[in-house]
């Protein structure tokens, strides 16, 4: 059988290590496939630029509408970024009836609604798996291996650079900026790192985990997002000295009121496998009623880890190019009318454990005070501990670890203590998951 043609948008890091691993596997991918996949035009803004792979037997065009509409590409990679122009080049492919496969979830997460009910009626596939995890297949695993199930929550460290960050500052007492400079070069970050640090690309990617598991549409905007510039490593040796790892997880928990749709830094009991995920490595905890919970774990960034998942969809879509769409994996895992309205719980009535650290005075009653703020608020702590104020400062830290409680009533309380004279500056509020499985 003739090989499969496929036409490539950026020859960047995705790009480049999808033409590597292509190339390097080529034998066995056909022997998977039942055909050969072959790119055979590619494009990128600048020719003369160094690149990671070789383009030898590829066309390259600096135009990549030559790709979009060249009749015998029947699959466009898109692994431009970002969703502006991906988005015209994504769905003018569709429109085309070609096959699509991205690696981009900025554009899943906010057009996936639109870009799906085209591709569908098009009866054209849109493949994704890369845009989740990096090379962790777990779209495929939701989306087929845990079909049986009712999916009750998933809980991810989903940001490969912010992992990386989070784990070189713990270790090895590197500032912030260095490791995320460090990060940028490796090709793990996004052309707008602050998406990485901010948590908006943990919330890309939860958006969509979220819907491919309960069968709702993508809300990417009612996703609540906090990334993890704010956290020190004062506050990462406290929750060690409690038992406790700080990761930036992406939480989605299906409730009788909602959804839960949270991106935050979390302190998680040091014993879970996932709170000794470390570097760029991404695990994904997954609840479902009939399995239990399982846990995906491996690369989230980086050239071939990604190209992993790319080529594994193109494998995906040469195997379906000849069966019939509508017996196709849906996009979102469930059937397009099968699509449910659970609303999405506003963080405020989410209940989780918390956190605190705040700086008292060191005089009698402050802690009297602040105990009585929670308590009034039927908020119980289960730990406290004051360290003594360091030389040339009255302040002590104090770090409480609080029982679950409504949101809301901890707004509240941090409010009031906030507003006490004994304390200084702003209380820094992690949540606490105990992951318990
Ligand atoms: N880097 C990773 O580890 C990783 C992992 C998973 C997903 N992703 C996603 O993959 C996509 C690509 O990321 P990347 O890290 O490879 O980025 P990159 O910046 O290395 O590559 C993007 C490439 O697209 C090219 N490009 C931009 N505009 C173009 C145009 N008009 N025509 C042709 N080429 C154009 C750029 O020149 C660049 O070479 C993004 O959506 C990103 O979120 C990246
Ligand atoms: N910038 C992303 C790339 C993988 O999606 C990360 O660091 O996880
Ligand atoms: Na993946």
């Amino acid at each position: 059988m003739e090989p499969v043609k496929a036409g490539l948008l950026g020859l960047g890091t995705v790009g480049g290590g999808t033409v590597n691993v292509l190339r390097r596997n080529a034998e066995e991918i056909e022997r998977r496939a039942g055909r050969g996949i072959r790119i055979t035009h590619a494009a990128a803004r600048d020719l003369d630029k160094p690149r990671i792979c070789d383009t030898t037997g590829i066309t390259l065009t600096t135009d990549p509408q030559d790709v979009v509409s060249n009749p015998d590409i029947q699959i466009v990679i898109e692994l431009i970024g970002g969703d502006g122009l991906a988005k015209d080049l994504v769905m003018q492919a569709i429109e085309q009836g070609k096959h699509v496969v991205t690696a981009n979830k900025a554009l899943i997460a906010k057009h996936g609604n639109e870009i799906f009910a085209a591709a569908q009626k098009k009866g054209v596939m849109v493949a994704f798996e890369a845009a989740v995890a990096g090379g962790i297949p777990i779209i495929k695993a939701i989306r087929e291996g845990l079909a049986g199930n009712q999916i009750q929550w998933l809980a991810g460290i989903i940001n490969g650079t912010g992992n990386f960050i989070l784990t070189e500052m713990r270790d090895k007492g590197r500032e912030f900026e260095d490791v995320l400079k460090e990060a940028q070069e490796l090709g793990y970050a996004e052309a707008d790192p602050t998406f990485d640090v901010e948590g908006i690309d943990a919330a890309h990617k939860l958006t969509i985990l979220s819907s491919i598991a309960f069968g709702i549409p993508l809300q990417f905007e009612a996703t609540y997002t906090e990334g993890i510039s704010n956290i020190t490593r004062e506050d990462v040796a406290y929750a060690e000295e409690l038992g406790y790892r700080i990761k930036h997880l992406g939480l989605t928990r299906r409730t009788d009121k909602g959804v839960e749709l949270r991106v935050h830094p979390t302190l998680i009991p040091e014993r879970r496998l996932i709170a000794n995920v470390d570097g760029v490595m991404n695990a994904v905890l997954v609840m479902g009623d009939a399995v239990g919970p399982t846990l995906y774990y491996g690369a989230g960034a980086g050239d071939e880890p990604t190209a992993s998942a790319v080529v594994a969809d193109l494998v995906d879509v040469a195997r379906v190019l000849t069966s019939d769409p509508e017996n196709r994996v849906p996009h979102l895992a469930f059937q397009p009318d099968a699509i449910s309205d659970l609303p999405i719980l506003d963080m405020e009535a989410v209940e989780t454990a918390y956190y605190l650290r705040m700086q008292a005075e060191d005089k009698p009653g402050v802690l009297a005070e602040v105990t009585r703020i929670l308590g009034d608020r039927d908020i119980s702590i289960e730990a406290i501990i004051q360290k003594e104020p360091t030389e040339g400062s009255d302040k002590a830290n104090v770090i409480l670890l609080t029982h679950v409680v409504r949101e809301s009533k901890m707004n509240e309380a941090i409010e009031k203590i906030e507003a006490m004279k004994s304390i200084h500056g702003d209380v820094t509020r992690i949540r606490v998951e105990s992951l318990k499985a």
